[in-house]
């Protein structure tokens, strides 16, 4: 039983290490909570092969580096993709034809981030979580109120669950690549790597330093909004608290889509964040509520994403 422990802690040290120190896990939480029960078991059957190194021995929050899981009482989805105009106008026209939408969407600029979601209580921010499968998403809450963009408290005392995108703009990621360079430390891929490795830290004070801000563009719980359409539902937030992207615009043709289109591929490079496409968005929520949604993605939204 005593080698049997000393591999298990050395394993679990090290995993642990890769965790807090890189956030460059080499394996799954799964494997690290599956590994560490099984000393736990080993040292509650033989008490005396407990030593201080163990991970089983660490005081505060930090004993797992694992997050508590938040089920989505309204699942988080995803998009349905198309890569070219012409899949983009055939979307608006199937549903044009086929449950007579008026032509009027949303254009949204699709921000290269992650999902996350908020809930508000009497306008405090209560919990925040990442998308995670769309059913169950991490508690991310502590990291999440350290980033300036996300208001602790609104301007209204409501319960409202918002969803957006929290991302690291462009300079943030060049910066923290730099720094890391400096300490010699593997640098991250891209800014959604970098977004997503921040705000997966369990130590929260690593995720302030790391420059994070959000786009949110979705109310999950409806019965707070005034707006009877997206684009008045990112101004109410904004109202809220909450930062929106501002680049949105309301289409009536296809005309409208395309130049929104043209523009973005344009200034892509311009912007101080990393957006992956465009996404459209029938206009109103009444209409988006009796479209609905399918297992994994809305009906009344597409995401037209940039040849890469
Ligand atoms: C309604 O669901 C969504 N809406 C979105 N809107 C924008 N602007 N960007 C996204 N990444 C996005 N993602 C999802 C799942």
């Amino acid at each position: 039983a005593e080698s049997a422990a000393r591999e298990l802690r050395e394993k679990l040290n090290k995993w642990a290490d890769e965790y807090y120190t890189y956030d460059s896990p080499s394996v799954e939480d799964s494997v690290y909570d599956q590994t560490y029960q099984q000393l736990v078991d080993l040292e509650t059957t033989f008490p005396q092969i407990v030593t201080p190194d163990s991970p089983t021995q660490k005081v505060g929050d930090h004993t797992l580096p694992g997050f508590t899981k938040v089920p989505h009482e309204i699942p988080m989805l995803s998009l349905g993709d198309v890569f070219s105009i012409e899949e983009l106008k055939a979307f608006a026209d199937r549903l044009s034809d086929s449950e007579s939408v008026p032509f009027e969407y949303n254009c949204e600029l699709k921000i290269d981030g992650l999902a996350i979601s908020l809930r508000y209580e009497d306008g405090i921010l209560v919990q925040g979580a990442t998308r995670g499968n769309g059913q169950i998403g991490e508690d991310i809450t502590r990291n999440l109120k350290t980033i300036k963009s996300i208001p602790q408290r609104l301007s209204r005392p409501i319960n409202i669950e918002v969803r957006g995108e929290c991302y690291m703009p462009k300079e943030s990621f060049v910066e923290l690549n730099q720094q890391r360079q400096v300490e010699g430390v593997a640098p991250f891929a891209n800014p959604r790597n970098a977004a997503a490795g921040s705000l997966r830290q369990l130590d929260s004070r690593v995720t302030a330093h790391r420059k994070l801000s959000t786009f949110m563009y979705n109310v999950a719980n409806y019965d707070d909004l005034e707006s009877d359409t997206q684009s008045g539902m990112l101004e109410e937030l904004k109202k809220l608290g909450f930062t929106i992207n501002s680049d949105y615009q309301v289409a009536h043709n296809m005309d409208d889509i395309d130049q929104y289109v043209e523009r973005y591929t344009k200034q892509r490079d311009t912007l101080a964040y990393g957006i992956d496409g465009i996404v459209i968005k029938v206009n109103s929520l009444p209409l988006q509520r009796s479209l609905g949604a399918t297992v994994k993605v809305p009906r009344w939204a597409i995401a037209y994403k940039f040849p890469p």
